[in-house]
């Protein structure tokens, strides 16, 4: 589904990634670990192409994904929740879920719309709310939903748990864990094993912008 083959880029003349290379099969669940600053965020975002690569390859379904542009990247159907949620406040919460399908110009796919508020029925019930009157575990919620919208083949979610209540946490691997049955492959980032380890299939650990380690977990 998506090979990362020897990613290298630096930001403002540092290297930040060296060489990352990691794979993640058709309805795999993969588990991205690293202590702050160990490049979790900057390989997503790479993912995404939201920040160039200096040299290395992005391939996503046999294709060369780092030739093509960022707002077509969600139209191939990737999904990102980024770290930090980026809804925006004023936006109900449907139409911050509809954002990336505008982006991409794919017009709107109610039926997985209604995939989406099947699977957390929660959000069917304050989709017309604001944004900015929802709590932040809420709105991680809602994050995820509007990754699932777009994502129909590859979910990158960038620290989904952190911040999050134990409740909300239990809440949000379940419904991880159901993706597997639509055969998603996902790639979710933690700073630690606490939540991730339940839900993965096998483990990259990146350390100061390099994956050094890789644990199959159902082994
Ligand atoms: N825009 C930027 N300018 C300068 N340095 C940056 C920038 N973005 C990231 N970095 C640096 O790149 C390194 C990796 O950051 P990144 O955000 O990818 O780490 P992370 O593993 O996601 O950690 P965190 O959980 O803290 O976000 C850090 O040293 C960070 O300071």
């Amino acid at each position: 589904m998506l090979t990362v083959n020897d990613l290298s880029l630096s930001i403002q003349k540092v290297p930040i990634l060296d060489g990352v290379a990691l794979s993640i099969a058709e309805g795999e669940t993969v588990g991205l670990i690293g202590r702050n600053g160990a490049g979790k965020t900057t390989l997503m975002r790479a993912i995404m192409g939201l920040i160039d690569r200096e040299s290395g390859e992005l391939i996503f379904k046999g294709r060369k994904l780092h030739a093509e542009k960022a707002h077509a990247r969600a139209g191939l159907g990737i999904g990102y929740l980024p770290e930090d949620r980026r809804l925006v406040p004023h936006f109900t919460v449907e139409e911050n879920i509809l954002v990336p399908l505008w982006a991409s110009k794919k017009t709107a796919d109610l039926s997985r719309l209604k995939w989406v508020y099947d699977l957390m029925p929660e959000i069917g019930r304050f989709a017309d709310r604001k944004a900015l009157t929802l709590s932040g575990g809420q709105q991680k919620l809602v994050a995820l939903a509007r990754a699932l919208v777009v994502g129909t083949d590859l979910l990158l979610l960038d620290e989904p748990f952190e911040g999050v209540a134990p409740a909300l946490a239990q809440h949000l691997m379940e419904v991880i864990s159901s993706l597997k049955d639509e055969n998603l492959s996902v790639l979710i980032s933690e700073s630690d094993y606490t939540h991730s380890k339940e839900v993965v299939d096998k483990v990259y650990v990146i350390e100061r912008g390099s994956i050094n380690q890789m644990e199959n977990i159902n082994e």
